[in-house]
């Protein structure tokens, strides 16, 4: 088995992956700490032949994670940020300080899509652009979700949006503290990412597929007016595409691909932005 960890600042993700067949066996998520408890958090580590591990977590975490799983497997890959990688060329000024798991969303999408604009949501929501031909014109990162609702400290953090709630509801003014605390962080995610799509877009005079990933992706994706896919692994194909180890990922395959969306044409998304300027 394969144990691919993808540890982020609120939640450590991992999952087991058959290296025979290429499927997915189980998953699961614990709040990040530095302490991980084999059997218990993750799982047991008899079964693992290998890791791979993107986190961006504090360098104590990390470190103290793979001195554990070293003690107990034989193959542990850790993913850093480059200056190239997979036809890919790094935007930013120093490489290495690009977050890793925006770098692996960066090849992922790459990979499946050519050109693509790569979009986290987690504990910060983090927009990066890749042309066609390879270039990452490095990103945006706002806060996500929670952490936009806990800096208002107005007592609603515990009131999460609900992931199955209805876009037009979000975008209505909230007549409670709690609803107008989610929906003005509801409107403040989805109008910015739409927006820093459509400007980089007009920008580069191309029009890329959008493709979203992390914990808030479905409920953003309700929002989202650009065509895109909603892609949970997009970190984990990084993992696969860098390390790649069953027949499948040698063969370029990325698990829970989505099929790649259309993107409109450069002129619907020039009309709008120049739109949304006369308003
Ligand atoms: N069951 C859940 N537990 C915790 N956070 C969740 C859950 N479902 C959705 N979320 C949202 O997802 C975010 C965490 O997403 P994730 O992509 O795992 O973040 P990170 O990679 O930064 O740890 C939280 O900030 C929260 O807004
Ligand atoms: C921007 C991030 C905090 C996002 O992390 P996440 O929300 O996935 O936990 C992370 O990618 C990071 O620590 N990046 C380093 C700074 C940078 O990318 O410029
Ligand atoms: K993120």
């Amino acid at each position: 088995m394969i144990l691919d960890l993808d540890i982020g600042n609120t939640l450590s993700k991992w999952r087991l992956k058959d290296a025979e067949s290429s499927e997915i066996r189980s998953r699961g998520a614990v709040w990040t700490r530095e302490e991980w408890r084999p059997g218990a958090d993750i799982p047991d580590l008899d079964v693992v032949e290998a890791v791979r591990i993107s986190s961006v977590a504090r360098a104590a975490v990390l470190e103290e994670t793979v001195a554990l799983l070293r003690r107990r497997v034989r193959h542990v890959h850790v993913a850093h940020s480059t200056h190239e990688a997979l036809g890919v060329v790094n935007g930013y000024e120093e490489p290495g300080r690009l977050g890793v798991d925006r770098w692996m969303g960066a090849l992922a999408g790459y990979q499946l899509a050519g050109g693509c604009c790569a979009v986290d949501c987690g504990s910060a929501i983090t927009i990066d652009f890749v042309l066609p031909g390879g270039a990452h014109l490095g990103g945006f990162i706002i806060p996500g979700l929670r952490l936009m609702k806990e800096s208002l400290k107005l007592g609603t953090r515990n009131v999460a949006i609900d992931p199955e709630s209805e876009a037009d509801e979000l975008l209505e003014p909230g007549r409670r503290t709690v609803d107008a605390v989610n929906h003005g962080i509801y409107m403040a995610a989805v109008s910015a990412i739409n927006r820093i799509y459509s400007e980089v877009c007009d920008q580069e005079g191309v029009a890329l597929p959008m493709l979203l990933t992390g914990g808030d992706a479905r409920v953003v994706s309700r929002g989202v007016q650009v065509p895109h896919a909603v892609w949970p692994d997009m970190v984990y194909g990084g993992l696969e595409a860098c390390f790649p180890m069953t027949f499948a990922e040698r063969a370029g395959k990325m698990s829970g691909a989505p099929r790649v969306p259309e993107p409109v044409s450069l002129e619907k998304i020039r009309a709008g932005l120049a739109f949304s300027m006369l308003l």
